[in-house]
């Protein structure tokens, strides 16, 4: 692509001098991964500045960059006010606008965008169209399964796949959205069809300080979904009606609303809701009528997860017969409230819940189940918001008969001051606290007796602890197992 199409997309009212010929083979924020041909475009991180690997990408072959500042190269150098905003439009741009050939959904919310991203997704592919998805756990176009490094990618490599998703035949994607990717636009340029809000609680706020700008954030998406009637595709934005936050991104979008909720009336609302350990009952509440359902998810939060889902395929055009028949079929997803069964005579329970919210949800669930002790293993992840260590650790002694406090991912953190962190926050409770992981699993297992429940807290589908900067093998599923057999062997 020549480079003066390309920056016309970014400001066409500038005239840009020298880059007429000038081709455009591929664009790199990463001077490591630069080739002949590329455009180079520089990022103030929050690590190091892209700016001092400008040189270095011209001379592996960068025909032209982008830069924040004036820059002495023997390329040419377009000065912008954002980089990670050109990023952003230049890869749409130069993908062909992937995502307006795609039914894109988006869900943003502190707790429950993985799960829902699944039973969307879920929902589509069972009416038989060829889906995407990308997130926490991995980027998926059809049954191909990626790693990805960010629950959102930058945009770069977002617009990449959402290239390849058109050119295999991708007809609906459906994507996590976290608040990073929101503040720091990774996201512009997505051209976001239906776009769903779970919850917002606390989080992140290492990351945006005030609860208040996190929510701000968040908005963003619905704030970018464009017109209800614009184009030929109407936009939805679904909104849950009993988080008050709704209500200030119903006021910041133009697109259609579709409300879900229990509490309030909603287009799409759960009522007389009963829970047992094989599942769930409710009567669902639409604007076409009203449904039994059975699901096999636990947990008023599944409901949640569930109404959100129904009201996004809705949105898409799915019947309600196809989306119902979808979502009782829905097993649950890796990692979130799965059940370790090891032939032991306790329930062992691995949840991803890693913020106060979603561990009080988790135990709350658990209480209902639990015929005896709850044991709980957590810990706090470093280099993460210090704010939620004491609050998760109240949370975890209230709901809990025994509280075993751990280590999550430490990251560059020294592990005994994130447990400092949460026991500051129950000076008066009881508790153990075992920095090892895998030490605090086996001593809950070795406590527990029959009827006894475990819930091991906040990696859920990790398979990986991280520690420093370095990523050890670890599987609370497996280390879970491993603790049981040890347990049996040794009372044999
Ligand atoms: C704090 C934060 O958001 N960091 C993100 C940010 O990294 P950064 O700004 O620090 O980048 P950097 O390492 O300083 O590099 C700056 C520039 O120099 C370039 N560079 C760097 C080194 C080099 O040798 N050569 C070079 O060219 C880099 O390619 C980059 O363009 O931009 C990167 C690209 O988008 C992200 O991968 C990275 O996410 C890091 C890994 C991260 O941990 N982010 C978390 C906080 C996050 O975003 N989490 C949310 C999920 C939260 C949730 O699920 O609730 C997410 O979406 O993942
Ligand atoms: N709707 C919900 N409301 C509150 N808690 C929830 C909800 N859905 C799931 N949870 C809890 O949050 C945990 C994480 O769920 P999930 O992975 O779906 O969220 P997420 O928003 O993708 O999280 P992340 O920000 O880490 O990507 C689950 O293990 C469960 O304990
Ligand atoms: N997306 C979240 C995941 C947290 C998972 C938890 N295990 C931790 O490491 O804190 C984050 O990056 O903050
Ligand atoms: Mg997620």
């Amino acid at each position: 692509m020549k480079l003066h199409t390309l920056l016309q997309k970014l400001q066409p009212y500038l005239q840009y001098n020298d880059v007429d010929n000038i081709e455009i083979q591929s664009i790199e924020n990463d001077n490591r991964k630069v080739e002949e041909g590329s455009l180079f475009v520089c990022i103030k991180g929050y690590t190091v500045d892209g700016h001092d690997f400008a040189a270095s990408a011209v001379e592996k072959g960068a025909v032209a960059v982008i830069s924040e500042k004036e820059l002495s190269l023997k390329v040419p150098v377009i000065v912008v006010k954002s980089t990670r905003r050109a990023l952003s439009l230049l890869s749409d741009a130069f993908y062909g606008q992937p995502s307006q050939q795609l039914h894109l959904i988006g869900v943003t919310g502190t707790n429950g965008k993985t799960t829902t991203t699944h039973i969307i997704d879920k929902i589509l592919s069972d009416a038989g169209q060829k889906t995407g998805l990308m997130g926490t756990m991995y980027t998926k176009i059809g049954q191909q399964k990626y790693e990805i490094k960010n629950t959102t990618p930058e945009s770069l490599t977002l617009q990449r796949t959402f290239k390849q998703m058109k050119d295999t035949g991708v007809t609906s994607a459906v994507m996590e959205v976290s608040s990073h990717s929101l503040d720091e636009g990774r996201v512009h340029g997505c051209d976001f069809d239906v776009a769903v809000f779970t919850n917002l609680t606390q989080d992140h706020l290492d990351y945006h300080h005030t609860m208040d700008e996190y929510r701000r954030a968040k908005g963003l998406l619905f704030a970018q979904l464009g017109n209800a009637y614009h184009y030929d595709r109407p936009k939805y934005a679904v909104l849950n009606v009993d988080d008050p936050a709704s209500y200030d991104y119903e006021k910041s979008t133009s697109a259609y609303i579709l409300t879900y909720g229990i509490d309030r009336d909603a287009d799409f609302r759960a009522r007389n809701i009963e829970m047992n350990a094989s599942g769930t009952t409710f009567e669902l509440d639409s604007p076409i009528g009203t449904y039994s359902l059975h699901i096999q998810l636990i947990g008023k939060f599944s409901v949640y997860n569930v109404l959100a889902s129904i009201a996004a395929a809705f949105a898409s055009n799915i019947s309600m017969e196809q989306i119902i028949q979808s979502v009782e079929s829905v097993a649950g997803v890796a990692g979130r409230f799965e059940t370790v069964d090891a032939h032991q005579d306790f329930t062992v329970i691995v949840d991803y819940s890693h913020t106060p919210d979603s561990l009080e949800n988790a135990l709350k669930t658990v209480q209902q189940l639990a015929k005896k002790r709850i044991f709980t293993v957590v810990g706090c992840g470093g280099d993460r918001d210090r704010t939620k260590r004491p609050l998760m650790a109240q949370i975890t002694c209230k709901h809990s008969t025994d509280a075993i406090f751990t280590s999550d991912n430490p990251r560059t953190e020294d592990p005994g001051s994130i447990l400092k962190d949460m026991e500051a926050g129950v000076k008066n409770e009881s508790y153990v606290s075992i920095i090892d992981r895998k030490e605090a699993i086996q001593y809950a297992v070795n406590q527990a007796e029959p009827g006894d429940c475990i819930l091991i807290a906040g990696k859920g589908h990790e398979t990986y602890q991280i520690i420093g900067h370095e990523h050890f093998d670890f599987d609370d599923r497996l280390v879970a197992k491993e603790a049981i057999e040890k347990k049996k062997t040794s009372s044999k």
